[in-house]
């Protein structure tokens, strides 16, 4: 059976995604891994599998499901740059009607409005403040707002550049505050709405952008400011999002671009465990 798959980015956070209507497909972490690997596989943040919520038996009221699965091999409950990029392969597709529609996730089902220059907007539901706790970059502490956007995030304003970052290894961080881990996320404040960010994505490594990162960026921003309501764009290494804040209700909106379309070699497929 011949495996269709695409490669796509939101903002330089790159996905292999795999159509699999009825949910045949046998993706394992092992070969999630090995679709990521920038030398053995195709090279990617992560893997979108585009599935039928009735296929999986997941709570959800779209037709769709985004089941996304980290570079790693791991699950996480939600990718923002993913979703745009699923939303509009849905579009282009006539897998979806109209240009907004609904897109289930394991961080519950999010409205998605695909635009006509190609951008998309995702309604990501509540970022929520959960506390405070410090990450640690070679050997220093950056203390920072736990947010959770359906996924962990620790998001730190930091005093200098954030180019400056050592980010080559993992940031240590509070594994009793995270026990299932976290995104960290580092910010530099560039005035009236708008924020850079660097990130060290749980299951990835540096990425050049995380879009529920920039949802907990702003999202912490806004918390240190005293409020949760506003917008602003965010700079990340890949590119710009813009991020909205309403009481807390978030969306994000940014490019989703496809890079190529093929099919996996079978004898690989079945090589991989
Ligand atoms: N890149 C994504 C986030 C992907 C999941 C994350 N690494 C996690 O484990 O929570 C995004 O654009 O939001």
């Amino acid at each position: 059976m011949a495996i269709e798959f695409l490669k796509g980015h939101g903002t330089q956070n790159d996905f292999v995604l795999l159509p699999d209507p009825d949910g045949r497909l046998e993706l394992t972490p092992g070969r999630v891994a090995a679709l990521c690997d920038r030398r053995r596989g195709l090279g990617a943040d992560g893997v979108l599998r585009v599935v039928r919520s009735t296929a999986l038996g997941l709570p959800s009221e779209g037709e769709w499901f985004m089941d996304y699965r980290n570079a790693d091999g791991s699950v996480a409950e939600m990718c923002g740059n993913g979703m745009r990029v699923f939303a509009r392969y849905l579009a282009e597709r006539g897998l979806a009607e109209g240009p907004e529609f609904l897109v289930g996730s394991r961080a519950g089902d999010k409205p998605v409005v695909v635009h006509p220059d190609g951008t998309v907007t995702v309604h990501m539901g509540p970022a929520s403040v959960t506390g405070a706790s410090v990450a640690i970059v070679d050997g220093r502490d950056f203390s920072g707002v736990a947010v959770n956007v359906g996924n962990p995030h620790l998001v730190s304003v930091v005093d200098g550049d954030v180019a400056e970052l050592d980010l080559r290894e993992e940031p240590r961080y509070d594994e009793d505050f995270f026990p299932e881990g976290v995104n960290l996320e580092f910010v530099n404040p560039l005035g009236e709405g708008a924020l850079r960010m660097r990130v060290y994505e749980r299951g990835v490594g540096e990425t050049r952008s995380c879009g529920t990162g920039t949802v907990a960026a702003v999202a912490a921003a806004l918390h240190l400011a005293g409020t949760d309501t506003g917008e602003s764009t965010v700079d990340v290494p890949g590119g710009r999002v813009t991020v909205t804040m309403k009481r807390g209700e978030s969306t994000l909106t940014g490019p989703a671009e496809f890079v190529a379309r093929g099919e996996l070699v079978d004898e690989w497929w079945a090589a991989q465990e």
